[in-house]
């Protein structure tokens, strides 16, 4: 396996790869990062991860500073997956001195996090165009975790008139349901243990629809109520939405409704999400 920190070597070691199935990732790796790697391994001739934080989805208010990070244990891990290349630059690699091009999106970036994170999907355009154009992957996998993601970056390929092809791949989740996400690795062990009812809240209304409840509000109350009940009282939003625009529509929740969460448990602002079939 291959490291490396420069564009002009992930270009030159790509260019003696065959079908690419690319995986972006922010490091600091766990199981969820792997079924996707795995996932690219079995649909592309090579696998490329790349690692890197990248400064300009995170607001100042965020925590970008105490984001977990560890490059070495990431490259063990991803050298046992039988990945060909890690792509891990530093910050003035993909930003040098000079570099001012922003992009402005709307539609389906506009709300939940778009609003929560104000130009947190134009930085992650940015560094994934970027990507895109110095890897040149024939696919990119992206979590289901990060449900609005994957509708950003979809409407993006289809906008730049990329030929990435876009796979969405399951959330991988703990065993009691937390899922599985980098920011876990900062939960106080109290908090720990509260953490999972994110996933119960979600449950919980995809149980309220299946036996019947179909208004909005009163699938969002019971969501806010779960996570209530287990001290989760800083809630950025519990909605739901359309998936194809991500907004409310009205009271009666359509088909194949999506839930989103985004919650603070202490210190750790997690997110989840799950279709209301
Ligand atoms: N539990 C998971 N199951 C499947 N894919 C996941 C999971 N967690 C993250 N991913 C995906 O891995 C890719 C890289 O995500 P990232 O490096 O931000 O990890 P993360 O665990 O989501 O971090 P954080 O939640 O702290 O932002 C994204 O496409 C993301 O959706
Ligand atoms: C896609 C991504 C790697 C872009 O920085 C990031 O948003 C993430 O890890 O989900
Ligand atoms: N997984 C999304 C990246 C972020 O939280 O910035």
């Amino acid at each position: 396996m291959e490291l490396c920190t420069t564009i002009q070597a992930i270009r030159q070691a790509r260019a003696a790869l065959g079908t690419v199935g690319f995986v972006p990732t922010m490091g600091f790796l766990h199981e969820g990062h792997l079924s996707l790697v795995r996932q690219a391994r079995a649909e592309n001739d090579a696998v490329i991860v790349s690692i890197f934080v990248n400064p300009i989805q995170f607001g100042s208010a965020e925590d970008l500073s105490t984001y977990p990070r560890a490059l070495e244990r990431d490259v063990a891990l991803l050298q046992q997956e039988g990945v060909a290349c890690v792509f891990a630059p530093d910050v003035a690699e993909l930003y040098p001195e000079g570099f001012v091009t922003q992009m402005s999106l709307g539609g389906v970036a506009a709300a939940l996090e778009g609003t929560s994170r104000p130009g947190h999907f134009a930085g992650v355009a940015m560094v994934l165009t970027k990507l895109f154009n110095i890897i040149q992957p024939q696919r990119a996998y992206f979590g289901q975790k990060d449900a609005q993601q994957c509708a950003v970056v979809r409407r993006l390929v289809e906008d730049v008139n990329s030929p990435v092809e876009i796979i969405t791949a399951p959330t991988w989740r703990e065993a009691d349901g937390l899922a599985g996400s980098s920011r876990n690795s900062r939960l106080t062990e109290e908090d720990r243990k509260r953490a999972p009812a994110l996933y119960r809240a979600l449950c919980h209304a995809r149980d309220c629809v299946r036996a019947g409840e179909h208004r909005r509000t009163v699938l969002e109350a019971a969501m806010r109520s779960v996570l209530e009940a287990e001290g989760l009282t800083d809630i950025d939003y519990a909605m739901i939405v359309n998936p194809e625009t991500f907004h409310t529509e009205g009271e009666i929740i359509p088909p194949h409704a999506l839930a989103l969460l985004a919650v603070r448990v202490g210190a750790v602002r997690l997110i989840d999400n799950m279709p209301l079939l």
